[in-house]
C-alpha cells in the first residue's frame, strides 16, 4: 500500500459522555481513513488545558495508523511550540526503531513531522501540589510506585487504559478506587491487517501517558507518575547508526520530550515523570518483594495479555516471564516464586536457551520489556551464592555457560545502587528515599 502523506483531519470530544474521536488519513492515490475513540473518565466541563493535551494526544496516537503504510510525509494539524513539534518527530522517528528494523525502512528512522507554524508557550498551571495519577499496567512496578505513594501520605489515584482482568484484580488488592480510560483502535485497522498491510510495534507507553495526563487534567489531579525503569533506556541493537529499542517511549529520552513538550504546550508545571527511573529492574523486584498482598494478581507476562484470557497470568515461557522469575528469586523464598509463576521456571532446562539470551550469550536482547544483561548477570550470582536455588539444573547450566569475562561485568553496586538521570520532584525523590 503506497500513500504519499499522513494527515490528521480533525477531532472532536463530547462533555456529556467523555468520547474522544480522533480521524486519521493516509492521503495517495487510494486514500484509506481511520477513526480512533478514546473514552475517558466522565469529570467536569473541561479546560482549555485538557483540550491542548488531547491536541498532543491526536498526533502521537496516529502512529497506529501511520505504520499502514509509512508515507514519507506526516503533516500535523496545527501549530504546536518547538518541543511538542520535536516529541512528534522523535516519536515518528526513534518511537518506531523497532517497526522500521522489523519491516526494512531505513528511511522512517529519520521521519520528520511537520507542523503549520510555531506557537508560542502556554501560560502556567500549577498543578504540582495535586493528587499524583498513578499509572497501573498489573505488573510489578505499578504496584511499588503505588505502595511508596501510598506510603508517603501521597494520596495516589490509580490509573488505566483499557484494565484487563489483571489490572481490576491488581486493583482490587490495592483498595484504593481506580479511574480508567477505554481505547479503541478503529477496526478497519485490522482489516487492513488481515489483507497483508504493514504491521509491527508502536510506541504505546506514550500514548497512554497522554491519556493520563488528560486524565490528571480533565480530574483537577496532579503529575502522572509511571514506573518506568532505568533499562528502559537501553537499546536492544544498533541499525543503519540508530539506537532500536523496543521500550523507546519508556525511556529517558522520551520522558523528557513528553515533559517538556506538556510543560510547554499545556502549560503544567508538573506534568509526568518515572518515579522508578533511577532504579534498575532488579532493584524494583527485590522492592516488590516487601509487598505480598499482590502475590495472586501481580502479571507482567505480555503473552498472557495477549491471550486476551481473563484467567491467564504467567505463562512461565517467554523472555518476560524468564526475567521478571530471574529477577525475583533472589528476594524471596523458593516457594513463593514458584506460586507466583505457577511453576519453578529453575527447575525446568528447557528454559537455558531463553535465559543464555538474557545473559547476552546468545542473539541480540529480545524485543521484550526485560533488563540489562548486566540485571540478569548480578541476579545469577546471588542465585548462585544463595542454597535454596545453587542447585537448581537451570542456575547450574548457567553458571557453567556464562564466559570467565561475563561475570567481571557483574556489579551487583552498579546494578542495585540507585543513579542516572531522572525527572522525580523532590516530594516525590523523599518519598522514594523512604523505602531504598
Ligand atoms: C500485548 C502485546 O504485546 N501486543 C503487541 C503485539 O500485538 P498483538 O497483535 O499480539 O496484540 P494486540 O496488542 O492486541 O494488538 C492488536 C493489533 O493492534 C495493533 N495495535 C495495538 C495497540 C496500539 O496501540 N496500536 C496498534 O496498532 C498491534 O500492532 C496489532 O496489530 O505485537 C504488536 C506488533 O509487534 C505490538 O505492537 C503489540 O504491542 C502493544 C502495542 C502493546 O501494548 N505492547 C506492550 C505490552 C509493550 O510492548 N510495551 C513495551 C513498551 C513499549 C513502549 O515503547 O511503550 C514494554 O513494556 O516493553
Ligand atoms: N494499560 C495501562 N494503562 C495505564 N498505564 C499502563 C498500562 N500498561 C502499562 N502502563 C504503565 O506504563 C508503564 C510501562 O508499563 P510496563 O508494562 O512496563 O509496567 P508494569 O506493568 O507496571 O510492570 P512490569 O514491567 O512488571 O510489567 C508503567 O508505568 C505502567 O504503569
Amino acid at each position: 500500500m503506497q500513500f504519499d502523506v499522513m494527515r490528521f483531519p480533525s477531532y472532536a470530544y463530547d462533555p456529556a459522555t467523555g468520547v474522544a474521536t480522533f480521524d486519521y488519513l493516509l492521503d495517495g492515490e487510494s486514500p484509506e481513513s481511520f477513526t480512533e475513540t478514546i473514552t475517558f473518565p466522565a469529570g467536569p466541563e473541561p479546560t482549555d488545558a485538557f483540550y491542548r493535551v488531547l491536541d498532543l494526544l491526536h498526533v502521537v496516537a496516529g502512529v497506529s495508523y501511520y505504520k499502514v503504510g509509512a508515507p514519507a510525509r506526516i503533516e500535523a494539524p496545527k501549530a504546536v511550540t518547538a518541543e511538542a513539534q520535536a516529541l512528534f518527530s522523535a516519536l515518528y522517528s526513534k518511537g518506531l526503531g523497532e517497526y522500521a528494523y522489523v519491516n526494512q525502512l531505513p528511511y522512517v528512522l529519520d521521519m520528520t513531522v511537520t507542523v503549520p507554524g510555531l506557537s508560542d508557550p502556554a501560560a502556567l498551571i500549577d498543578n504540582a501540589e495535586g493528587r499524583p495519577l498513578s499509572a497501573v499496567g498489573g505488573g510489578k512496578d505499578s504496584i511499588v510506585t503505588l505502595e511508596i505513594l501510598r506510603a508517603a501520605g501521597l494520596d495516589p489515584v490509580p490509573f488505566s487504559v483499557n484494565p484487563n482482568p489483571v489490572i481490576v484484580n491488581v486493583n482490587a488488592a490495592s483498595g484504593i478506587p481506580a479511574l480508567a480510560a477505554r481505547r479503541k483502535l478503529d477496526p478497519h485497522l485490522f482489516e487492513l491487517n488481515k489483507a497483508g498491510a504493514r504491521n509491527g510495534h508502536i510506541p504505546v507507553t506514550a500514548i497512554n501517558s497522554l491519556i493520563a495526563i488528560a486524565t490528571a487534567v480533565l480530574h483537577g489531579l496532579g503529575p502522572v507518575v509511571m514506573s518506568n525503569e532505568r533499562s528502559a533506556s537501553d537499546p536492544n541493537l544498533i541499525w543503519n547508526g540508530h539506537e532500536i529499542n523496543h521500550q523507546w517511549s519508556k525511556g529517558l529520552a522520551a520522558e523528557g520530550l513528553l515533559r517538556d513538550a506538556v510543560i510547554s504546550y499545556v502549560g503544567l508545571t508538573e506534568p509526568y515523570f518515572s518515579l522508578l527511573r533511577s532504579l534498575s529492574e532488579l532493584h524494583i523486584a527485590q522492592l516488590f518483594a516487601r509487598f505480598d498482598a499482590y502475590d495472586d494478581v501481580v502479571t507482567s507476562c505480555n503473552k498472557a495479555f495477549k491471550l486476551h484470557d481473563p484467567t491467564a497470568r504467567w505463562c512461565g515461557d517467554c523472555p518476560k516471564c524468564r526475567f521478571v522469575a530471574l529477577a525475583m528469586a533472589p528476594a524471596m523464598p523458593r516457594e513463593r516464586l514458584t506460586r507466583i509463576f505457577g511453576t519453578d521456571l529453575f527447575a525446568d532446562p528447557a528454559q537455558v536457551p531463553g535465559y543464555l539470551e538474557l545473559l547476552g550469550i546468545d542473539a541480540h536482547k529480545p524485543f521484550e520489556c526485560v533488563g540489562e544483561v548486566e540485571e540478569s548477570l548480578v541476579a545469577l550470582t546471588m542465585l548462585a551464592d544463595d542454597p535454596q536455588w545453587a542447585d537448581a539444573p537451570v542456575v547450574t547450566a548457567l553458571r557453567a555457560a556464562v564466559p570467565a569475562d561475563g561475570w567481571a561485568a557483574a556489579s551487583r553496586d552498579a546494578v542495585l545502587t540507585p543513579g542516572g538521570e531522572n525527572f522525580v520532584p523532590p516530594a516525590y525523590a523523599k518519598a522514594l528515599a523512604l523505602v531504598l
